[in-house]
């Protein structure tokens, strides 16, 4: 893949969903389609969506008992996304059921610790780990289930990535040096997550908030 850009489509706005999509797409590898899209569109957004021809990354962050995950994935049949998450601490048999049940084509990445939580929100949750700590646990468990990859913040990714030389890493809460962080915890700059073993990066509001996304896309792909 050349361009390892998801833009993080995060709007219920058809129409505004697809005039970002059509004014980046030059300047991304593919698209992701989070919770606040599939609520308002649903699967009929996403075959829309998937008409202009870059890979399709489905976040629903499915976390469920196995059978009702594997239930829920073979119920998106045919959508068939390149990429589609699932929420690590579901377990294994959910994992391993989540894999089972998605298409051949679909590699399903694992999200381990958000990038919107610091140490002091894993302790609230009642988890004593440290986001570093808790994200590699999380990578072993995935790479044991057979899922592809996994989420993490730029900060855990070099460690995650010695843990699973082959796993694929997504990698959200990125912003240039100079970004508004938002509700963001654990941030780093798109080069910065690259280097540390990235496979790809999911950027949203630096791009989809800019006054205009497609110079703010083509600018962080310039720093790539
Ligand atoms: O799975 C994700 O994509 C994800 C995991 C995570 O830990 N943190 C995270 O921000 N994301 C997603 O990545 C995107 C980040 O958006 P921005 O903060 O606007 O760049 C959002 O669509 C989030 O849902």
């Amino acid at each position: 893949m050349t361009n390892r850009i998801f833009v993080a489509l995060d709007t219920p706005d058809m129409a505004r969903a697809r005039a970002i999509a059509q004014r980046v797409r030059h300047h991304v590898g593919g698209i992701k389609l989070g919770l606040e899209f599939f609520m308002a569109n649903g699967r009929h957004g996403v075959t829309e969506m998937h008409e202009l021809g870059l890979p399709i990354f489905l976040d629903l962050k499915l976390h469920d008992i196995p059978n009702t995950v594997a239930k829920a994935i073979q119920a998106l049949r045919g959508l068939d996304p390149a990429i589609l998450t699932v929420h690590a601490s579901g377990g294994r048999a959910m994992l391993e059921d989540a894999k089972a049940a998605a298409p051949l084509g679909t590699k399903v990445v694992a999200v381990t610790t958000l990038t919107s939580l610091d140490s002091n929100d894993l302790r609230s949750i009642g988890c004593a780990n440290a986001p570093h700590d808790q994200v590699l646990r999380l990578t072993e468990l995935a790479r044991e289930s057979g899922v592809d990859g996994i989420v993490c913040s730029g900060e855990e990714v070099a460690a995650a990535h010695k843990l699973w030389p082959k796993g694929f890493f997504v990698v959200p809460g990125v912003r240039p040096a100079d970004g508004e962080i938002g509700d963001q915890k654990r941030v780093v700059t798109p080069r910065a997550a690259l280097d540390a073993g990235a496979s790809i990066l999911v950027i949203g509001r630096p791009i989809t908030a800019a006054s205009d996304p497609d110079a703010a896309a083509r600018a962080i792909s310039a720093t790539l």
